[in-house]
């Protein structure tokens, strides 16, 4: 599996400039011939969330029908990071996938809300896992902040998942807990670990880029830089059952103990 990590300086409450880096990074990555591309999380708006009710997604339906459009057009899957929705008088952080004909194949409403960028205060949270196959592989994904809770990564890796991608506005000033929370997910998970966080500023915060690829054993395949880029990286995907082979977390662990 050939993935494309698209670091994007994402535009602070303006959907229009938005979309239209999103189409130009999409296009690109396409014609470096990759299985899956995968956005920052809320590439649409940043964290815009005093203006939620005018830059918000209304229904996710701009983001679906600009990724479906792209996915077919390049049959490449989308892992379309996360953009900021508007639906039933609730806002969400919510992730689209689709796959390379089109299709949503899942979509997940951020779990855990970051308290720290007054997440609790704006966005509603979600409470549904978001496992799903792309190109019969089986994958997961979360957000950001969700990456502190292993157990609901572990949850969720637990039901065969050999990929976990990872969508974040992550600041810098946190940079190194980024770096080594996302290793400790992929040693746990015995998984690779697809991680695409912004760079660039918003009114509160910088960010640093260090979008990262990580294999099962927790080695470092890619890093981005603290520009916006576009990052690839080649999966074996086979390593996981190596991995999993010779030292079974999964089958020793003792779930009725914990
Ligand atoms: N957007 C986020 O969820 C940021 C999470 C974060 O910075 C952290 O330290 O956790």
């Amino acid at each position: 599996m050939r993935v494309a990590l698209a670091q994007l300086d994402i535009q602070f409450g303006d959907p229009d400039a938005n979309y239209q880096q999103v189409e130009v990074a999409i296009q690109r990555a396409a014609e470096q011939t990759v299985d899956v591309i995968v956005l920052p999380e809320m590439w649409n708006t940043g964290y815009a969330l005093t203006r939620l009710n005018v830059v918000a997604d209304d229904d996710g339906q701009r983001t679906r029908q600009l990724l479906s459009k792209l996915a077919r057009q390049f049959r490449v899957n989308i892992v379309g990071g996360s953009v900021a929705v508007a639906r039933d008088g609730h806002y969400y952080n919510e992730m689209l996938v689709i796959d390379r004909h089109g299709q949503l194949v899942s979509q997940y409403d951020k779990v855990h809300r970051f308290g720290l960028m007054a997440e609790d205060r704006y966005i509603t949270a979600g409470a549904t896992e978001n496992v799903f196959e792309l190109d019969d592989v089986a994958a997961m994904g979360v957000i950001c902040y969700d990456i502190r809770f292993p157990e609901w990564l572990r949850k969720q890796a637990a039901q065969g998942p050999r990929v976990i991608f990872v969508s974040a506005e992550w600041p810098t000033q946190r940079q190194m807990q980024w770096r080594l929370l996302l290793q400790a997910r992929a040693i746990e998970n015995q998984a690779f670990v697809v991680a695409v966080n912004r760079v660039g500023s918003d009114p509160d915060n910088q960010f640093g880029g260090q979008s990262l690829v990580i294999d099962p054993l927790g080695d470092l395949l890619a890093i981005g830089g603290a520009h916006p880029q576009l990052i690839t990286a080649t999966l074996d995907l086979a390593q996981v059952e190596r991995v999993r082979g010779q030292i079974p977390v999964f089958e020793d662990r003792r779930p009725e103990l914990y």
